[in-house]
Parts: C-alpha cells; sequence; structure tokens
C-alpha cells in the first residue's frame, strides 16, 4: 500500500512526483510485489493535483524539469506491470485524478462532497493529450468532451454513474474493499494479465514516449504565457479567498 502524505492537500509538487516515481520503481523491481494500492493518509483529499506553486512564477529551466516529473511519473504508474488500485478517499482534481485513473481500478468512497475530473479548463489551462487519452480509454469519448471542455468535477454518486470510478463503498470500507479487489486481480496468472495490460494502453504509452521533448516544450511554451500564468495567479488567489 501506497499512502500519499503531503500535507496540507497532497499537491504534486517536484519533489512528491519525485519520490513517487522512485517508489513505483523499486515495488516494480521488487519480484515479491504484485500489486500496489494508492490512497492518502490525509483525511478528506486524495491530491489537490499538480501544485500549481511549481509552474507560476519559475525558470524554463524548472518548468522543463517539473514536466518531465510529471511525465515521468505518469509513464511509470499508467505503464506499470503491477496491479494498481486506486482508493479514493478525497478530492481528486485534474492530477489526482489522472494518477486515479491510471490505476487498474478506482474505488471511492460514497462521500458525495469528495469530487473527481479533469478541472484544467476551470483554470484556463488545457489537459495535455495523454491526460485526455487516459481519460477517454477509462470514460469513452463522448464523456470525454464533455467533461474536458467544461472542466467538471464530478461528486463522488455521479463519477460513478460516468463510469470515472468503479465502484463507491462507505469511507471505512474502502481499504477493505480495495483489498478485496487486489486479490481478485491477482489471483490470476500474472503474465496473461500483464501482456493484455499492456495491450490495451500500449499505443498510449508509446505517443508521449515519441513525443516527449516536444510535450515539454509546447508545455513550457504555454505555461509562460502572461494570460496563463495570470490565470494560475488568480485561481490561487480564489483558493486563498475561500477560506476567509
Ligand atoms: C499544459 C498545462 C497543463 C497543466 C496541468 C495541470 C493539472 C493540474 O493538476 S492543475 C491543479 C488543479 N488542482 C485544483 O484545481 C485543485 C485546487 N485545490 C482545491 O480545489 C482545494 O484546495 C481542495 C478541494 C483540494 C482542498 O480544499 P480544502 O478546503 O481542504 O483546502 P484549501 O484551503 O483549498 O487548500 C489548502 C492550501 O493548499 C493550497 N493548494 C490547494 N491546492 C493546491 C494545488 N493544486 N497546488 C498548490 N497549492 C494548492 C491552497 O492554496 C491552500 O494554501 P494556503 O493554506 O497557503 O492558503
Amino acid at each position: 500500500m501506497m499512502k500519499f502524505k503531503s500535507p496540507p492537500v497532497n499537491s504534486l509538487s517536484l519533489d512528491f512526483l519525485t519520490e513517487f516515481s522512485i517508489s513505483l520503481e523499486k515495488l516494480e523491481n521488487d519480484r515479491a510485489c504484485r500489486g500496489v494500492i494508492i490512497t492518502s493518509a490525509i483525511p478528506k483529499i486524495f491530491s489537490s493535483g499538480l501544485d500549481i506553486t511549481e509552474m507560476c512564477g519559475k525558470s524554463v529551466e524548472h518548468y522543463a524539469e517539473f514536466w518531465r516529473a510529471v511525465q515521468e511519473m505518469w509513464l511509470r504508474l499508467y505503464g506499470s506491470n503491477m496491479v494498481t488500485v486506486a482508493a479514493v478517499n478525497g478530492a481528486s482534481p485534474a492530477g489526482g485524478c489522472l494518477i486515479a485513473l491510471s490505476c487498474d481500478y478506482r474505488i471511492m468512497a460514497e462521500n458525495p462532497k469528495f469530487s473527481i475530473g479533469l478541472n484544467e479548463a476551470q483554470l484556463g489551462i488545457v489537459a495535455p493529450f495523454w491526460f485526455k487519452d487516459t481519460f477517454v480509454n477509462v470514460v469513452g469519448q463522448r464523456i470525454a468532451e464533455r467533461a474536458l471542455q467544461l472542466g467538471s468535477l464530478y461528486p463522488a454518486p455521479e463519477a460513478l454513474k460516468l463510469g470515472l470510478v468503479d465502484e463507491l463503498v462507505p469511507e471505512e470500507k474502502l481499504l477493505e474493499k480495495a483489498s478485496a479487489v487486489m486479490a481478485q486481480w491477482l489471483a490470476l496468472p500474472d503474465h496473461a494479465r500483464q501482456i493484455t495490460k499492456s495491450m490495451m494502453r500500449k499505443a498510449v504509452l508509446d505517443r508521449l514516449v515519441a513525443h516527449r521533448e516536444e510535450d515539454i516544450k509546447y508545455f513550457i511554451n504555454f505555461i509562460s504565457k502572461e494570460s496563463i500564468q495570470k490565470s494560475l495567479r488568480m485561481y490561487m488567489e480564489m483558493l486563498k479567498k475561500k477560506k476567509s
């Protein structure tokens, strides 16, 4: 089990992403480890997505390093040979949703206050093609078109209806259920499951691998625009104001 614990909201900073990728690599290379359950140690929050402060007012070199770390995390998780189960025990916007979507199975706490989705459009930014591809592979083109254009965050019951998560369970049963699902998936021979998983995900993974440098350049160019920086600053201010 991997439990995110980066207060206050498990935002995906460069350090967090680097540590997450290293942990995944270690587990991947450990022959005794066949599966991982991903959850959060922070009440009410699974992950608040990419750390917006990493994308505000930083150097081009920093943006490149940060984006490479985001890519690396996704390539490792989406391409993992292990069985991956997300036990979503709180809010899961944007990058947090990407992590859940990259797992093989998603179980969410049945609390309508917890929402999940790719809300980038609400921040005035655009979900990269590989976020979009991952989303489409889970919910299909039609739902993805609407959800991504509107930057919708779905409360748990709606997320279930759309197939964004696979099941809802009472919060106190989340880990028990995740373990049961893991046991069910691990009952199959690894090689057949792994080859099937790779067959299903390969095209999407290969697309980023083939365009990785181009994607970094695109990100730097996009995020460096003054209009985008302004949108992000306003969004951060809105988050702070919401508190007072
Ligand atoms: C080509 C470009 C593509 C770029 C792709 C980007 C994908 C992303 O992931 S962008 C990030 C999107 N994330 C969000 O929109 C989530 C924003 N956060 C929230 O909605 C809420 O914080 C929450 C629902 C997760 C939690 O709400 P709660 O009331 O418990 O806590 P808050 O008071 O709002 O937050 C506490 C603290 O944390 C700061 N913060 C929250 N989210 C982020 C974040 N993603 N990055 C950096 N910092 C974040 C928030 O400002 C508060 O800070 P202060 O205590 O200093 O006020």
